[in-house]
């Protein structure tokens, strides 16, 4: 005869601990824990250390003042960060901590202030600031993209947030980034995007050129178009992202055009790719000035 048919009951009663064995247990366990803060503290510092002397192997080869902040880096940090990562913790809150670990880190290297536009919506960007560079990072808020263009303009190195899509009333704002010594994007955040991303806001990220630690999967082009109609919308719209403005001095539009030129998945796109097509749709391009540059979207599938 089966035992275990006929008196089940003791086999579930051994399986909840006595509570002294509980208490036991518990206090085992916040032990376990209590050693991986302090690990992870330790590690922390350590970490610091090292960012130390990275600071003065910079200094040693000349590298460039202003921001110590080096899109390509984090864009690659972030990415093999969330491919990763694994377990109850949510994606959400690591990305989360890494990203002020890692804008803490570059606060530290040379202080900057945060200025972002709040004219298309002050909570969102907020958050997105916040998320992304953490609460030790000084805030400022614009209302308007051009403020903050100037802003960090006048700094040395600060960054500026501006949304990375047509946000009503915000004007061709990127074509304060044309001339030689202006602002550039060098960065779109989030770094790694997904639908319910908690700062998900697109945002480009402006700077003072870098040289060191540029990423050039996009390029961002402030183009001039006359004769600017839905048929060249039509035609763009699978070769480059687009914002565009009317401009009625040219009876056209000021388009800035984030063109993928090589990445991951490199494709044939070029800045000629997208001329052709306006030209070839009855539009045609005043000027065209490269305003940016950043790394391919990244978008986070989640399992199962
Ligand atoms: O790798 C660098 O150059 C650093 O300055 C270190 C670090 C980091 O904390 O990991 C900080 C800032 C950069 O944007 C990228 C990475």
């Amino acid at each position: 005869m089966n035992k275990n048919a006929t008196s089940p009951a003791p086999v579930q009663a051994a399986a909840v601990p006595a509570p002294t064995e509980a208490v036991a247990d518990l206090s085992v366990l916040r032990a376990e824990i209590d050693r991986i803060d302090a690990s992870m503290h330790a590690l922390l510092i350590e970490r610091s250390q090292i960012v130390d002397r990275l600071v003065q192997v910079k200094r040693t080869r000349g590298a460039e003042g202003g921001s110590a902040f080096r899109p390509a880096r984090e864009a690659s940090m972030m990415r093999r960060l969330v491919d990763r990562h694994r377990g109850i913790l949510p994606l959400d809150t690591v990305e989360g901590i890494w990203r002020v670990i890692i804008s803490t880190f570059t606060y530290v290297q040379a202080p900057y202030a945060v200025h972002a536009d709040l004219a298309s919506g002050e909570a969102a960007m907020r958050d997105a600031s916040r998320f992304h560079f953490g609460f030790t990072v000084p805030f400022i808020g614009h209302m308007g993209a051009s403020g903050v263009v100037a802003a960090v303009a006048r700094s040395r190195g600060d960054l500026g947030l501006v949304p990375a899509f047509a946000a009503p009333g915000a004007g061709a704002w990127w074509t304060a980034l044309e001339g030689e010594h202006a602002p550039k994007i060098i960065a779109r955040l989030p770094f790694v995007e997904r639908a319910d991303h908690p700062a998900g806001l697109p945002v480009f990220c402006i700077a003072h050129p870098v040289t060191d630690g540029a990423v050039t999967e996009v390029e961002a082009w402030s183009l001039h178009v006359s004769g600017w109609n839905a048929q060249a919308a039509r035609a763009l719209a699978p070769l480059a992202e687009v914002v565009a403005v009317p401009d009625r001095g040219l009876d056209g539009a000021a388009l800035l055009a984030s063109i993928p030129v090589g990445g991951e998945r490199v494709n044939d796109v070029s800045l000629d790719t997208v001329l052709a097509a306006l030209r070839d749709s009855g539009a045609s391009v005043r000027a065209a000035a490269l305003v940016g540059s950043h790394a391919s979207r990244y978008t986070h599938q989640p399992q199962g």
